[in-house]
């Protein structure tokens, strides 16, 4: 969560001249603000929902930015063993100006709660985001263009394939 998926995969999209989709932003335009569909119908329905939207939106070319859970469905993890994915982290330092609020699994506290919520899900996730990544950019100390540049070149240079590596 706050890596930077929606704003830096938007660049990334326009530099590649490829459609850019948004599971979050494609789940809240049909069915509302992701924090409503957590209070009124509970996480499994939003898993769901986001399901049906990961599955859409990878049809066709486009780089889409996946929710920060989105990968612990198992259909979504086969899904994109066809597909380069890009694991964007940012280091717990960093990510506390970013979090402001409007996501449910790390709202309720104050400021200092939400980064140790945040680390927690960060770390019992981790090796499901490093098994599925093809490489991974970390944009903690960066700025969001300079990554988008960097990943755009990044794919460029690579074409199709499957290597993984890091940046
Ligand atoms: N490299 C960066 N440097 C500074 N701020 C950044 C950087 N990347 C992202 N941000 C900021 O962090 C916040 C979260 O970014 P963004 O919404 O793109 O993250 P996300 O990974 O899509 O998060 P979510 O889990 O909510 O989907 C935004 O305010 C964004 O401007
Ligand atoms: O990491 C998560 O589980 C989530 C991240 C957000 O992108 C949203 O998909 C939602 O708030 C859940
Ligand atoms: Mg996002």
């Amino acid at each position: 969560m706050a890596a930077g998926k929606s704003k830096i995969g938007r660049l990334v999209a326009r530099s590649l001249g490829v459609p850019f989709r948004d599971t979050d932003k494609l789940v809240t335009a049909v069915h509302g603000p992701i924090s409503d569909i957590f209070a009124e119908r509970g996480e499994g329905a939003f898993r769901v929902l986001e399901r049906q939207a990961v599955s859409d939106a990878l049809q066709g070319d486009a780089v889409v930015a996946l929710g920060g859970g989105a990968v612990l469905d198992a259909a979504t993890q086969a899904d994109l063993a066809g597909h380069t994915v890009v694991l964007l982290t940012v280091d717990r330092d960093s990510v506390a100006r970013r979090l402001s609020g409007g996501r449910p699994l790390l709202d309720g506290g104050d400021a200092d709660e939400a980064v140790e919520r945040w680390a927690s899900i960060a770390e019992a996730r981790m090796p499901i985001y490093e098994s599925l990544a093809t490489v991974t950019f970390n944009t903690s100390a960066r700025p969001i263009s300079h990554i988008a540049d960097d990943i755009a070149t990044w794919a460029r240079q690579r074409g199709p394939g499957t290597e993984r590596s890091t940046s």
